[in-house]
C-alpha cells in the first residue's frame, strides 16, 4: 500500500517475473482466539454471536495484517472462512461515524457479493455498519438513492461498481481497502479490464487484498504491479483438497449415458442438498428440462436467468426447500450453503481451478462431502490431470457408495 502502485498490469507482468518464486511470508504468528486481535466490543460481539468461536487458520494468519493496514495475499482451502475473515476485518476497518464508502469488496458473481454483504452486516451487527450489495441486475435507482444516502461498505460485481463510480454515485475518495474475493478469477482474462477500470478510479495508496482457494502463478506474477510488499498467506497444490471431501468418478463412457447414470444415482444416493455442474448455460437448461420430464423435482440457476429468478431459487435452496440444484459454474465459486453433502460434475471442468472450487460447494468449515465426476472416455485423461495437479485420488465410485 502507501506507495503508489507500479507497472503496466493491466498488460500483463514483465518478462522478469516469470521465474519469481511465491511463498508465504516467513515470521507469520497465528492469533489463535478473536479476542487477541484487537477487534472493537462490538464487532467481537458480532462475530461471537454469528457463531463463532475460534478463528479459522487463515482468519489467525490473514486477519492480523489485514487490520494493520498491509496488503494481503490470502489463500486457503475451499470453505475454510476466507470470506467470513473478509466480513469480520470490513466492520473492524470501517469507522461508522463518518458515512462514506470505506471499503470495497469485489466478486466475480452477484450472489456471492451478496452473501458477503450480509455476512458483513450480520457480524456488524452491533456496530450500525451499512453495506450495500451494488449487483448487476438490480434496480440502478435503489443503487444510486442507497449510495447517496452514504454507506461504508459497498460489497459489489465489477460492472454495476465501475457503473456507479462512473455516474459519480460511488464515491471513491474515502475507499482505503479494495478486497478482490476470488481473486484468481477477477484478475483473469474476462474481467481484468473490468478490475483495473475500478482500480484506477481509487485513492493512489489504497490497500489491496487478495483472495482465494486458488492462485495460479500467472496472477501471482501480475500482483506487484499493484501491490506492495505483500504479506502472502499461500497454500501448496497438494494440499489443496479437502480430506472431508470424498472424490470419486463414474466410467460412463459416451455422453450419452450420463443421463441414466445421473436418474441411478437419485434412486441410490441418499442426498442431503445437492449441486449438478454443467459447463454451458445450454446444458443446464437442458439437464433440468430433461430431469423434470422424468418426474424429478430440481431447480436450476445459471447467467442467463433474470436476477428475480436467480433471488427466488438462492432463497429456496438456502432455506432447503429446494434439494437439488443443477448449475452452471455461476455457482462454482464461494457461495456457501452448509447442507451441500453432494457435487456431481455432469461435465469434467474445464480447468483444475474450477474443480476445486466445485467440489468445495460441499464440504463446508470441516463437514463431510462427497464430489462425483462423470466422465466421458475422452475425459479420463482430463481426470487424471486434475488428480495429479492437486496430488489426489479421486476413486471410481463403489457400487455401494450410499
Ligand atoms: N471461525 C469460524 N468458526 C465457525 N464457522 C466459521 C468460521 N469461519 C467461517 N465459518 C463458516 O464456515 C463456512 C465457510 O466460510 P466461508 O464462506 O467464509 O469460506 P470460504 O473459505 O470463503 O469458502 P470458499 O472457498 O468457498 O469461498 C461458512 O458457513 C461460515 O459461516
Amino acid at each position: 500500500m502507501a506507495a503508489a502502485k507500479g507497472g503496466d498490469w493491466k498488460n500483463g507482468g514483465g518478462l522478469d517475473d516469470e521465474n519469481l518464486v511465491f511463498e508465504t511470508t516467513k515470521g507469520i504468528k497465528p492469533i489463535t482466539s478473536f479476542d487477541d486481535m484487537g477487534m472493537d466490543d462490538k464487532v467481537l460481539r458480532g462475530v461471537y454471536d454469528y457463531g463463532f468461536k475460534k478463528p479459522s487458520e487463515i482468519q489467525q494468519r490473514a486477519v492480523m495484517p489485514i487490520l494493520k493496514g498491509r496488503d494481503v495475499i490470502a489463500q486457503a482451502q475451499s470453505g475454510t472462512g476466507k470470506t467470513s475473515m473478509i466480513a469480520i476485518s470490513v466492520c473492524q476497518i470501517v469507522n461508522t461515524s463518518s458515512r462514506k464508502i470505506q471499503v470495497l469488496v469485489l466478486s466475480p458473481s452477484r450472489e456471492l457479493a451478496s452473501q458477503t454483504e450480509k455476512t458483513i452486516q450480520a457480524i456488524g451487527v452491533h456496530t450500525n455498519i451499512q453495506a450495500h450489495a451494488c449487483i448487476g441486475g438490480k434496480s440502478i435507482g435503489d443503487d444510486i438513492k442507497k449510495l447517496e444516502r452514504g454507506v461504508h461498505a459497498v460489497s459489489g460485481t465489477p460492472g454495476r461498481v465501475y457503473d456507479m463510480i462512473k455516474r459519480g454515485s460511488l464515491q471513491t475518495k474515502a475507499v482505503k481497502l479494495l478486497i478482490l474475493d476470488e481473486s484468481d478469477e477477477m484478475l483473469s482474462k474476462g474481467l481484468k479490464d473490468q478490475i483495473y477500470d475500478v482500480y484506477r478510479s481509487l485513492p493512489h495508496d489504497i490497500q489491496v487484498c487478495l483472495i482465494s482457494a486458488t492462485l495460479p502463478q500467472e496472477i501471482l506474477e501480475m500482483t506487484n504491479k499493484f501491490m506492495t510488499d505483500p504479506v502472502r498467506i499461500l497454500v501448496k497444490r497438494d494440499e489443496l483438497t479437502l480430506d472431508g471431501i470424498k472424490q470419486y468418478y463414474v466410467d460412463v463412457g459416451e455422453e450419452e449415458w450420463k443421463f441414466d447414470t445421473l436418474c441411478d444415482l437419485y434412486g441410490r444416493l441418499v442426498i442431503n442438498q445437492a449441486i449438478i455442474f454443467c459447463n454451458t448455460r445450454k446444458k443446464v437448461d437442458w439437464l433440468t428440462e430433461k430431469m423434470r420430464s422424468s418426474n424429478f423435482i430440481v431447480s436450476s440457476m445459471h447467467g442467463d436467468k433474470h436476477q428475480k429468478e436467480r433471488d427466488e431459487i438462492m432463497n429456496q435452496f438456502r432455506s432447503f426447500k429446494s434439494r437439488v440444484l443443477i448449475a452452471s459454474d455461476v455457482w462454482a465459486r464461494g457461495i456457501d450453503v452448509q447442507t451441500v453433502s453432494h457435487v456431481i460434475n455432469y461435465d469434467v471442468p474445464n480447468n483444475p481451478e474450477l474443480y476445486i472450487h466445485r467440489i468445495g460447494r460441499a464440504g463446508r468449515f470441516g463437514r463431510e462431502g462427497v464430489a462425483i465426476n462423470f466422465v466421458k472416455s475422452s475425459d479420463m485423461k482430463t481426470l487424471r490431470d486434475i488428480e495429479r495437479y492437486y496430488a489426489t485420488r479421486i476413486r471410481e465410485m463403489p457400487a455401494d457408495l450410499a
